[in-house]
C-alpha cells in the first residue's frame, strides 16, 4: 500500500533523515520510535506533503505520491491526528463544524448533505462520545475528548491509513490507556493501518505489530514488535529498552 523509498531531508546542512525506507501494508499496524529530534515529524510531513524530501520516494498503491493528482486522491486515503488535541481544532468552531469541515472535504461528493448527522452521530460513538458533544468548544471538552474529536475527524475521511503523530503525548496516562484501548478498536474494525509515532516504546509496542527505530534520521532497525522486544539488534534499540522498567505484555 505504502513503499517509502530511500527518502532523505537536510535541513541548513543538517542530515534530518537519511535514506529511510519502509513499507506498510493494508490493515498494518506500524510504529514509528525515535527519540526527540531524530526526524519522526518531519518523516510525517514528508509523508502528508507537509515537507518535500530531498532524495527518495514515495509510493501509495504504486504511484508516487510526489505526483500532484496522486497526492490530491490520497489526500481522502492518509490522514494525519497530531501531538496537541487543542490546537489542531479551531478554537471559535464547534465540534459539529470542525467535523463538518472534514465532511465537505472529503465525503460531500458521495453523501447526501442529510446523511451528514448519521455519519457525525456514528463516529461519535465509535471514539466513545456522543452526539451532545456537536454542540461544544474546544474550550468545553478535556484534551483527551478534544483527541477523540480528532480522531473521529480523522475517520470522516474513511481513511485506509492514519498517522498517529505523538498523539498520546498531551493525555494522562489514564487518558493515554483509553485512547490507546479506542485505536485498538478502530483498527480492529475498520481495518485502518496505522503509523505510529512516538518516542515511548511501551506504548507503540501495546498497539503495532512492527516496528522502525529510527536513531538521527536513519532507521537503525525494523522488525515484528515481538522479535526487536525479545532480541534488540542495534545498541540505540537496546538502549531504549533498557529504560523500560519492564517490557509490554506480549514479550
Ligand atoms: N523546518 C525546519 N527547519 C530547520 N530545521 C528543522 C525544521 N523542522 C525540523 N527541523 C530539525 O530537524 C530535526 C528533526 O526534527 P523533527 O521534528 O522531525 O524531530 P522529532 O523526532 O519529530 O522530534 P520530537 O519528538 O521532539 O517531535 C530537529 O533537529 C529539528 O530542529
Amino acid at each position: 500500500m505504502l513503499v517509502v523509498d530511500g527518502v532523505s531531508k537536510t535541513y541548513a546542512k543538517k542530515k534530518v533523515l537519511q535514506n529511510v525506507a519502509f513499507t506498510i501494508a493494508p490493515g498494518e499496524s506500524v510504529g514509528l520510535i525515535g527519540m526527540s529530534g531524530s526526524g519522526k515529524s518531519t518523516l510525517a510531513r514528508c509523508m502528508m506533503d507537509l515537507e518535500r524530501p530531498d532524495e527518495g520516494s514515495m509510493q501509495w498503491y504504486g504511484a508516487s505520491l510526489v505526483n500532484k493528482r496522486v497526492r490530491q486522491a490520497s489526500r481522502k486515503s492518509i490522514q494525519i491526528v497530531f501531538q496537541d488535541p487543542r490546537n489542531s481544532l479551531n478554537p471559535a468552531w464547534t465540534m459539529k463544524r470542525s467535523l463538518s469541515e472534514a465532511f465537505l472535504q472529503f465525503q460531500a461528493h458521495q453523501s447526501r448533505p442529510q446523511e451528514q448527522d448519521r455519519v457525525f452521530a456514528e463516529l461519535l460513538e465509535a471514539v466513545g462520545l456522543n452526539e451532545s458533544f456537536l454542540s461544544r468548544y474546544p474550550h468545553e471538552l478535556s484534551t483527551g475528548q478534544c483527541q477523540r474529536v480528532c480522531i473521529a475527524r480523522a475517520l470522516v475521511a474513511e481513511p485506509e491509513l492514519i498517522i498517529l503523530d505523538e498523539c498520546l503525548s498531551a493525555l494522562d496516562v489514564s487518558v493515554q490507556a483509553q485512547v490507546i484501548e479506542l485505536l485498538q478498536t478502530l483498527h480492529q474494525t475498520r481495518q485502518v493501518s496505522y503509523l505510529f509515532i512516538s518516542h515511548d516504546i511501551t506504548v507503540v509496542a501495546s498497539l503495532c505489530d512492527r516496528l522502525l527505530v529510527l536513531h538521527e534520521g536513519i532507521i537503525v532497525e525494523q522488525g515484528r514488535t515481538r522479535d526487536i522486544l525479545a532480541d534488540p539488534e542495534h545498541p540505540y534499540t537496546r538502549s531504549l529498552l533498557a529504560d523500560v522498567p519492564h517490557y509490554p505484555k506480549f514479550t
